[in-house]
């Protein structure tokens, strides 16, 4: 049963828990305007400067403009002979042309003898083409002889200016944007970096993300099963989304439902950390102490109800500019409340520019009958079928349920107009984080 804890809630109220009149009535805001409501009070954090070594993962805080130009030099392609081209043209009259072998220049070696005509030097890929020189012959194009101890090489193609060279500053000129501020740092940018001696970066300090679930029915992840209890998931779930995020989570105890506690407990985390996140308690039983706690004043309540499922009572508060969202207990509205709302301030705190995930449309790969007034975000998962992208919903795709998550590509959006849809409607679905890239 999709909302059971409710019903035992309910079971229980008549030992004498008033209802707050007003709990029921709560105002719904359409996904991307309560999006845009908490993100308003998310700024860019702070940043610090890291080793290039450790910043895989990290968010660029400064742009990055190259010092020289890439390459640096005219760089050999070949293992070959650097020769002038115009010296090669007597080849088209079917000659072979001899070239005196002048110098040996390996990698790193810059040598101090020009080309001029009639000569060559022996080079391998990677070093500094010498001057005077215009192209590299490959090795393979070329036969050598030995006179009065000189070496001499013959070839029978002409070559053309240019060939085998990489000119300088193929790449990147000097001053050019290497990488712009909000970039993620990954081994592409990582290898840009190295390459221009950039061995220290300024990045976005991770935003420290304090999480706490509540539920007096919660056991941790090391306790024997008992009655009625299950275990501390959500918690453990949302330390993953918040690293992959890019925050850094911390995990705090989770709470019995006990509005005191939570209120000291959310207090001091909004004190402490960047962005507090609590799962649990948002509906309108009778038990459900996170929104009362942030209907009662002491945080400026955002929203307590948005237009979608799972997570319709996805609720976010700011104290002192400092977010607290507190997403659904159940499993599926939490995993996906993070998503849309948690992931995307982590991400702005980060610098980032794409904050939401990414949105592509694809063909549904079943029927959907499923009807409701608000936006549904099904999980699914993303195919390729004659060459269109196929979402194919989740069998069991309850906000109750946990073990589908596992397996979500996906969410799928299913607005309310489309009243159910069926196997093969174009939908929008929203790419997971690490689903196919
Ligand atoms: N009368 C109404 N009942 C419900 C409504 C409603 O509008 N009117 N909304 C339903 C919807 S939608 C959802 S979603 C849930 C939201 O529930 P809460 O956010 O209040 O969460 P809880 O009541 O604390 O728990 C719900 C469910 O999730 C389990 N849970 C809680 N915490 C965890 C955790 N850390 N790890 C794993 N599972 C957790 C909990 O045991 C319950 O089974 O309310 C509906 N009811
Ligand atoms: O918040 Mo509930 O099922 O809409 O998930
Ligand atoms: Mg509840």
């Amino acid at each position: 049963m999709e909302n059971g804890k409710e019903q035992s809630g309910k079971e229980q109220n008549g030992k004498g828990q008033p209802d707050t009149p007003n709990k029921f009535q709560r105002k719904a805001l359409q996904v991307p305007v309560a999006q845009e409501k908490a993100l308003a009070y998310v700024q860019p954090g702070e940043t610090e400067i890291i080793s290039l070594k450790e910043s895989d993962g990290r968010i660029l805080a400064a742009d990055v403009i190259a010092p020289h130009p890439y390459p640096a030099f005219r760089r050999s392609g070949m293992d070959g002979y650097a020769v002038r081209s115009e010296d090669t043209l007597a080849c088209e009259e079917g000659e072979t042309v001899w070239l005196k072998v002048v110098d040996h220049i390996p990698c790193g070696y810059v040598s101090s003898v020009p080309i001029t005509e009639g000569t060559t030097s022996r080079i391998m890929t990677g070093a500094q083409v010498p001057d005077g020189a215009d192209a590299v012959v490959m090795l393979e194009a070329t036969e050598s002889r030995s006179e009065n101890g000189e070496t001499y090489i013959g070839l029978k193609r002409a070559i053309e200016p240019g060939k085998n060279v990489t000119p300088r500053g193929f790449e990147l000129q000097e001053g050019e944007l290497i990488l712009a501020k909000g970039r993620e740092i990954g081994p592409g940018e990582i290898s840009v970096l190295a390459t221009f001696g950039v061995h220290e970066v300024e990045v976005y300090r991770r935003p420290v993300v304090g999480i706490f679930s509540t539920g007096t029915e919660l056991l941790d992840i090391d306790e024997p099963l008992q009655p009625g209890k299950i275990r501390n998931s959500n918690t453990y779930m949302l330390a993953a989304q918040i690293r992959e995020a890019g925050g850094t989570p911390v995990v705090m105890e989770a709470i019995p439902d006990d509005i005191e506690l939570a209120r000291s407990k959310v207090a001091s985390a909004l004190q402490e950390y960047d962005i507090v996140v609590t799962t649990g308690g948002v509906s309108v039983g009778d038990y459900d102490i996170m929104g009362e706690l942030v209907a009662s004043g002491g945080v400026d309540m955002l929203f307590n109800k948005v237009t979608m499922r799972p997570g319709s009572v996805t609720t976010a508060a700011v104290k002192d500019g400092k977010l607290l969202f507190a997403l659904s207990g159940n499993p599926g509205a939490c995993f996906v409340g993070f998503l849309l709302f948690v992931r995307p301030a982590i991400r702005k705190k980060l610098g980032m520019t794409q904050l939401h995930l990414a949105e592509w449309t694809a063909e549904l790969g079943a029927d959907y009958s499923k009807v409701n007034n608000f936006t549904r975000f099904v999980r699914g998962r993303l195919g390729v079928r004659e060459g269109r992208l196929v979402a194919t919903p989740a069998q069991l795709d309850e906000s109750s349920v946990m073990v589908t998550i596992k397996d979500s590509e996906c969410l799928i959006v299913i607005p309310p107009e489309l009243k159910g849809a069926s196997k093969g409607h174009p939908v929008t679905v929203l790419v997971l984080p690490g689903a196919w890239s």
